[in-house]
């Protein structure tokens, strides 16, 4: 019995086989978020162009029923004060395999630790997977924006997202300041008295499970490198360690082998047989190649704050986070997400671009095998954006262009489906 989620009346669970291959019913239940600030403009609307697809893809074959579940604000309204993350939330989202969410508040400084992170650790979703890719007719303050393909593999369950942080003279701070000073000899904690302290834990398990994803994408989608970006020559145990354990993994679970004496290294693609380089790039250096020269990068796998920057950065680059999906996954559970934020300024106005929900609507149609309403709003988005009728964030650089409201422009997708 639920407490407060309501179990659409029809329709089956997606269920894992043994081999962690889904098992789709054509009328699966698919819980949904609806999330916080431009959650309650953009998510409706994802729900409205998916079904439209759907409908259109299958002529009525499949049909997904969502199934609401609560976090944030709403929780806090279904359930009551302080229950921001219902057990049944979480719950329904692991029974249920496959979900979509919109964005969470998480307050700064002070209050709750962000409920999007709790998600991803309480799943286990340890991949965050943000592509990002250009399309014809977005502004884009680059001269050549389709040289911009990229998929980033953030490491989502680990760095300094783990939450462990002790607030300036707390006694909890000053008890480790003293640990790291008389038991393990630091001196260089510059302001002692009123220093704030938190903790990057980087596991050796943790890198490899993201890394061994990011290479297998790499040879599923026949991609030329994967690129591991680190800050490794600064913090050397935990950005280090995933840089030498990256390429650890690649040598002996890939077979990759050294270029030049290493530490790059090649593999080939069982598949095509074409050649994989695996090669690495410190942080601050690699913010500035995608700017310059985009194409030499591929798939990227960094750790999670790394990743967090540059999911946002590079989205820049095609047009901003109006249009950048994302997945939080483990080897069975996938929940997807917009990688913006609820945009307070904006919430309620039906005004955003509703792109990203849909873009991360549409991973999840194709990780669920409904190949043809994925492409379906592919094809519809890349229709509406040659049609000029965009958003506030495009119509404000594009030439010539109507700006239509956040549902607006879910209609001109819908009118655009064949
Ligand atoms: N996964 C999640 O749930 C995430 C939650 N957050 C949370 O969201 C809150 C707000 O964070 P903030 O730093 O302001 O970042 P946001 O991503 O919410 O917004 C930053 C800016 O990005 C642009 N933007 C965001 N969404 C859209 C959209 N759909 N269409 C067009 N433009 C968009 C707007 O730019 P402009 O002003 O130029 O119009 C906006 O002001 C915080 O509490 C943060 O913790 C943040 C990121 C992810
Ligand atoms: O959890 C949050 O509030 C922010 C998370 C975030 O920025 C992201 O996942 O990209
Ligand atoms: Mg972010």
């Amino acid at each position: 019995m639920t407490q407060h989620i309501k179990v659409p009346p029809q329709g089956q669970k997606i269920t894992v086989r043994a081999d962690l291959s889904l098992q789709v019913p054509d009328e699966p239940i698919v819980p949904y978020i609806e999330g916080d600030g431009v959650g309650v403009d953009v998510t409706p609307v994802m729900l409205k162009v998916v079904d439209a697809a759907v409908a259109r893809a299958y002529g009525g074959r499949r049909k997904i029923h969502w199934m609401e579940v609560y976090a944030g604000d709403k929780a806090v309204k279904v359930y009551g004060p302080g229950v921001w993350l219902p057990e049944e939330t979480v719950a329904a989202l692991k029974e249920c395999v496959v979900s979509i969410k919109g964005p969470l508040t998480t307050p700064v400084g002070g209050g709750i630790r962000s409920l999007n992170v709790t998600l991803r650790q309480e799943l286990d979703l340890y991949v965050c997977l943000r592509p990002v890719r250009y399309f014809k007719g977005v502004p884009s303050p680059l001269k050549e924006p389709e040289k911009t393909n990229m998929v980033i593999f953030r490491e989502n369950s680990e760095d300094i997202y783990a939450g462990i942080e002790y607030e300036a003279r707390s006694d909890k701070a000053q008890k480790l300041i003293r640990f790291l000073q008389d038991e393990m000899g630091e001196t260089t904690i510059r302001f002692p008295e009123s220093s704030a302290i938190g903790v990057k834990p980087v596991s050796i398990e943790g890198t490899e499970r993201l890394v061994r994803q990011a290479i297998q994408y790499a040879i599923d989608h026949d991609k030329p490198s994967v690129t591991l970006v680190h800050k490794g020559n600064i913090m050397k145990f935990t950005e280090g360690g995933f840089r030498e354990w990256g390429y650890a993994l690649a040598q002996r679970e890939f077979g990759a082998t050294p270029i030049d004496g290493g530490p790059w290294c090649r593999l080939q693609n069982p598949k095509t047989g074409r050649d994989i380089v695996v090669k690495d790039v410190i942080a601050d250096a690699f913010l500035q190649q995608i700017l310059l020269r985009p194409a030499e990068y591929a798939v990227v796998a960094t750790l999670n704050l790394n990743g967090d920057y540059i999911s946002d950065a590079v989205a820049a680059q095609v047009g901003g986070i109006g249009i950048a999906p994302g997945a939080n996954m483990s080897d069975s559970v996938a929940c997807f997400e917009a990688t913006h934020g609820t945009a307070p300024k904006y919430a309620g106005k039906d005004y955003v671009n509703p792109g990203s929900m849909i873009l991360s609507a549409e991973m999840m149609l194709r990780h669920m095998g409904w190949k043809e309403a994925a492409d379906l709003l592919i094809a519809s988005m890349e229709k509406a954006i040659l049609s000029k009728k965009v958003t506030y964030d495009f119509a404000r650089l594009m030439d010539g262009a109507s700006q239509v409201s956040c549902s607006g422009f879910g209609q001109v997708m819908i009118d655009q489906m064949e």
